[in-house]
């Protein structure tokens, strides 16, 4: 079996937190960042760093990284200790941390991809097939030669994430990659990422607090809660497990479609329900389900449901057994509300 990409077990990581107490006096506390992860994550896998502010992700990934040493316990990454070996593991991951950049603010940024395939010391013809390949899929043709400190977040992103893969790492470590991003660049990078892995199998770590970016990038999820491993599974796993609602939103063709389903103007009192028209299905009463908002005359319902009640397929077909569904749409649950739930539930 091929080494995990990244193997941890029984890792901690402490820190000591001195603050002044009266005049001359200091106390200092523990806080304990990380507590005794034990996990690993097979090549090719991509896998959603999830919790709460606070709970211990960028000390991981610091960590897994090798910029910061652990307390106890022993990581791998690529195969390599990362304190230890930090030159060698740099060559084959790639890291992006949303907030922090590994660009020349000043310089171009073609000049800090030429810097950065220095520093990688790739092959100038392997290095500028890269830069090409990269510069035409995230669209970074036209800002090429503006400075760094000129670009807009969502192009400096694409920058940074360019910057980070030029290299071809077997590992992508992305640390809120989306955050403040308008929706539309959002999906556009994480088409890019998406494509990016079925082309060269890349591995994925993404610390998120986004929910669009787990469903769309991870297959798996690690909740973190205090320091500690607090889910393992997928995202499906964890919200039946914490028992969170999915909503499923059916769009409707005007018209009764089943005998008695037709009821008149608002009748039933969903709790945000508006005005029905008449000839409008009622959608209440379906097994498992809330119908918990009815929009635009009737036309448009929403209806809540409990995974592990019953399953989306079971409420949509319900649904078009009353009514003719012009268009289907799956809601997830918000990832804090998710977390939040799981951390009650401990
Ligand atoms: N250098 C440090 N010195 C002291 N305490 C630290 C240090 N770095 C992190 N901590 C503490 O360790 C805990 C975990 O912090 P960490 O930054 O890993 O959380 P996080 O999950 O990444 O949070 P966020 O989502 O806000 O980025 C927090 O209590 C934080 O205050």
């Amino acid at each position: 079996m091929t080494e995990p990409i990244i193997d941890v077990a029984g890792l901690s990581r402490d820190f000591t937190v001195r603050a002044p107490a009266g005049r001359l006096r200091r106390t200092s506390r523990t806080v304990h960042a990380v507590r005794d992860l034990t996990f690993s994550v097979p090549e090719g896998a991509a896998v959603g760093y999830i919790g709460a502010n606070g709970a211990g992700k960028s000390t991981t990934i610091k960590m897994l990284t090798g910029i910061l040493v652990p307390t106890a316990g022993t990581a791998r990454t690529c195969g390599k200790e990362p304190h230890r070996q930090r030159r060698e593991l740099a060559r084959e991951i790639g890291v992006v941390f949303g907030q922090r950049t590994q660009l020349w603010w000043d310089l171009p940024l073609h000049e800090s991809f030429r810097a950065l395939a220095a520093i990688h010391r790739l092959p100038s013809d392997r290095a500028a097939q890269r830069q090409v390949e990269l510069v035409d899929r995230l669209d970074l043709g036209e800002f090429l030669d503006t400075p760094v400190r000129q670009l807009s977040l969502g192009q400096r992103i694409r920058g940074e994430i360019a910057a980070a893969l030029l290299h071809s790492p077997r590992l992508l470590v992305l640390d809120e990659p989306t955050i403040g991003l308008d929706v539309l660049s959002k999906e556009r990078l994480r088409g890019f990422l998406v494509d990016e892995r079925a082309a060269h199998g890349t591995s994925l770590l993404l610390t998120t607090h986004d929910m669009d970016d787990v469903q769309r990038l991870t297959e798996r999820i690690l909740v973190v809660d205090h320091g500690q491993m607090a889910f393992d599974g997928t995202l499906a796993g964890l919200v039946d497990r914490v028992g969170a609602q999915r909503v499923v939103v059916v769009d409707l063709l005007g018209g009764a479609h089943g005998a008695g389903a037709e009821v008149g103007g608002g009748a039933g009192g969903a709790g945000q329900a508006g005005a029905r028209a008449a000839g409008v299905p009622d959608l209440h009463g379906i097994p498992g389900t809330e119908l918990v908002a009815v929009e635009a005359a009737g036309l448009r319902q929403r209806l809540a449901f409990t995974p592990g009640l019953t399953t989306a397929a079971e409420v949509i077909a319900a649904v078009a057994a009353r009514a003719t569904v012009r268009d289907v749409a799956i809601e997830e649950p918000d990832i804090e509300d998710v977390v939040r739930r799981l951390y009650l539930s401990q």
